[in-house]
């Protein structure tokens, strides 16, 4: 076990459900309450690479096959995305104690003690010299919990001194909510959180369908579009909008049917009112509504989300770059604060962010050589 006190300098590493490419940060952390952003990059994944990658979602068998495969080109990725990070930031391998390594999510089911993330931790730790921890997901939900969000005690770290109850919302894939309560003196503020509902996730699925691209950039179609009130209410009906936090979501847990015969332009309009009405939908879950919600996470660039949420929160919606936060970094940031965690023993989520029955610690360690 590494000193409990003082600064480390990690490098975080997210693969995120919208499948975009390979989020990499690198960081001072003490894995308590202090963080220092030092540099970030994003390498994004090639077409061959995410029809394969998309290809593993749904199963859970990696052993051997084109998983393995995909694991094995997905963990040499991120070596790459670890060296071009430390060129970029002048920073040698030496220097880093330690990656946090996300790897990719294939198959989430909580319920069933199932979830999946691929990536080797040893073969990263033996092409980078820098150990690794991974599978930050597995001793949650192999302990009841959902494994799912990890990001809230990053959040929390992060908000000291704004104002409260604050909502920190992640628009990815699959969208996710940190409620972070009064900040008691001297103590740690109470955090909730769960998984909203759809991020970008069916937006991008809808606008590849209709050959417009892989994302609805800047909002503009779904701008140019009318929200079909109908389906909207047959896409709110899913049983998940009634269940209280802590709960999480697969990337493809939603069926976009209602949907199916509208025009491109209403099909972005209704699938983005969707992700706007499921965040809304939370409100009565938490504790208390949110003065303000700092938005991060590519969903943040939509401005016809930002405007829709605006709208139906009432309060202050804000990307999370307005209060000095790398919108784009966070995730993977959280994943190198996370390891940080993981190696002193201190908890990666509790009760009220992922329903695990008591704090828990994860994350598996791969040292060099
Ligand atoms: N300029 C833009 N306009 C609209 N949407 C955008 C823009 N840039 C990015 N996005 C959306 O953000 C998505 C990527 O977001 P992000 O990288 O936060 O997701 P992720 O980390 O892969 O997912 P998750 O948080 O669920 O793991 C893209 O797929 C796209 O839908
Ligand atoms: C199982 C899984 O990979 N879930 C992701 C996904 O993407 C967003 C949302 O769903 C969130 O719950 C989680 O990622 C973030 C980083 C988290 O764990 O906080």
């Amino acid at each position: 076990m590494e000193a409990k006190e003082g600064l480390r300098t990690v490098v975080g590493l997210m693969s995120g459900t919208s499948m975009d490419g390979i989020d990499a940060a690198l960081l001072r952390t003490d894995g308590r309450d202090r963080v220092e952003a030092l540099d970030f990059l994003t390498i994004p994944y090639d077409d061959g690479f995410r029809t394969r990658l998309r290809g593993c979602l749904g199963k859970s068998d990696v052993s051997g096959g084109p998983v393995a495969e995909v694991e094995r080109d997905l963990t040499d990725a991120h070596a790459d995305a670890v060296r071009r990070l430390l060129d970029k930031a002048g920073v040698a391998a030496a220097e880093v104690e330690l990656i946090g390594f996300h790897g990719h999510t294939i198959h989430h089911e909580p319920d069933r003690r199932l979830t999946c993330q691929i990536g080797d931790g040893a073969r990263l730790a033996a092409a980078t010299g820098i150990a690794v921890v991974n599978d930050l997901r597995s001793a949650d939900v192999a302990a009841g919990g959902q494994g799912a969000p990890l990001v809230p005690l990053f959040h929390r770290a992060l908000a000291h001194g704004l104002p409260r109850p604050l909502a920190v919302l992640n628009i990815g894939g699959v969208a996710n909510v940190s409620w972070i309560g009064p900040e008691p003196v001297g103590g740690e503020a109470e955090v909730v959180a769960c998984d909203t509902g759809p991020g970008n996730a069916l937006i991008d699925d809808w606008m590849l369908r209709h050959g417009l691209g892989r994302f609805d950039a800047g909002g503009a179609l779904a701008a140019a579009g009318r929200v079909d009130d109908a389906a909207l209410a047959a896409l709110m009906a899913h049983p998940y909008f009634g269940r209280p936090a802590p709960k999480s979501l697969d990337r493809d847990a939603f069926d976009p049917a209602p949907v199916a015969g509208l025009s491109p332009q209403d099909g972005a309009a209704t699938l983005t009112a969707f992700t706007a009405a499921s965040v809304a939908s939370v409100v009565p879950h938490l504790p208390a509504s949110p003065v303000h919600w700092l938005v991060c996470g590519g969903g943040r660039h939509n401005a016809t989300l930002m405007a829709m949420l605006a709208d139906r929160l009432g309060v202050p919606v804000l990307p999370a770059d307005t209060v000095g936060w790398d919108g784009d970094a966070l995730e993977a940031q959280a994943f190198g604060y996370l390891a940080v965690r993981s190696r002193l023993g201190l908890p990666l989520s509790l009760p009220a962010t992922t329903g695990v029955p008591v704090p828990m610690p994860g994350g598996v360690f791969h040292p060099v050589g």
